[in-house]
């Protein structure tokens, strides 16, 4: 007989927010030795006055053998958050997805468009917005305004040096979001080692399907036809934004990149 409980997560996907969170989160679900919450809980950026007991009420139940995992992508970026999953537990496996900050930014942009209901499907007025967000007038330069979100969150090493005040860098797990969609069985074959489960979702788990726009889903068995995909607010269009537009967020991002990669230790992903 097993006996299920509620235990606070043993591994926490903290972000990048629109880098494949879900997808992850989804695909290492099936696992049968993962346990992980469905909804975001947001206890260390929001509800962490609500304490302790209530955090670990909103876990999925679990078994012995199983790793309880939970993702709530503002964790990366929120500051207080480090120090306070240190608290809890300071040898708590950290898993962090990232991609290319220059579609994720376009990705977080489509995203509060669509919260603000603005018409959506013309991607060429989104494209203007973008471009009227983007810049800001410095004494007649225009230049990149860092501190809107959409921007500063995809400077990962800012936020990844914060955490990395509490953690040593082999808490952490770096999945290539970009690869998640290429070539999922890669990144799900490093998670799995990460986490000490075996490595039973592989390639044969993976279905491209052309409904899905080119991104993938899952099998919940090899060979199995009970199949596992993304909902329609995952894998919108996204505006083309102008070649210029996008040397400028190249020149921008790439020192941030290069100096997180230093930081991580790990050949750049993109
Ligand atoms: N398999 C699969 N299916 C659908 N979508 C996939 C998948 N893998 C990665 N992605 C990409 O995930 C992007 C959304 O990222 P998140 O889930 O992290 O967003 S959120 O922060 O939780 O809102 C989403 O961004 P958009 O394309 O901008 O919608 C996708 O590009």
């Amino acid at each position: 007989l097993e006996i299920l409980k509620k235990r606070l997560p043993d591994a926490i996907l903290i972000g990048a927010k629109k880098s494949g969170t879900r997808a992850l989160l989804t695909f290492i679900s099936i696992h049968p030795n993962v346990s992980a919450a469905n909804p975001e809980i947001h206890f260390f950026d929001k509800y962490y006055h609500l304490g302790i007991d209530w955090y670990r009420s909103q876990m999925p139940f679990a078994t012995q053998n199983q790793i309880v995992i939970e993702k709530t992508p503002k964790y990366l970026v929120d500051p207080k958050v480090a120090q306070r999953v240190y608290n809890m537990n300071k040898n708590v496996k950290l898993i962090v997805i990232l991609r290319n900050p220059i579609s994720r930014a376009i990705s977080e942009f489509v995203q509060t468009q669509w919260k603000q209901k603005r018409n959506i499907f013309d991607v060429e007025e989104q494209a203007r917005r973008f471009n009227r967000m983007l810049y800001q007038n410095r004494r007649g330069n225009l230049t990149i305004r860092k501190n809107w979100s959409v921007i500063r969150n995809g400077i990962y090493v800012k936020h990844v040096k914060n955490w990395l005040k509490y953690f040593p860098l082999e808490s952490f797990i770096f999945i290539n979001g970009d690869n998640l969609v290429r070539n999922p069985h890669q990144e799900m074959k490093k998670l799995q080692e990460f986490l000490a489960i075996k490595p039973i979702i592989t390639e044969r788990n993976f279905v491209m399907t052309t409904q899905k726009r080119g991104f993938p889903c899952i099998r919940l068995k090899p060979g199995s036809d009970r199949i596992k995909c993304l909902n329609d607010q995952k894998g919108r269009p996204h505006p083309k934004i102008n070649p210029s537009v996008f040397q400028d967020l190249d020149q921008f991002y790439k020192p941030f990149n290069k100096e997180f990669f230093e930081l991580i230790d790990q050949e750049p992903f993109w």
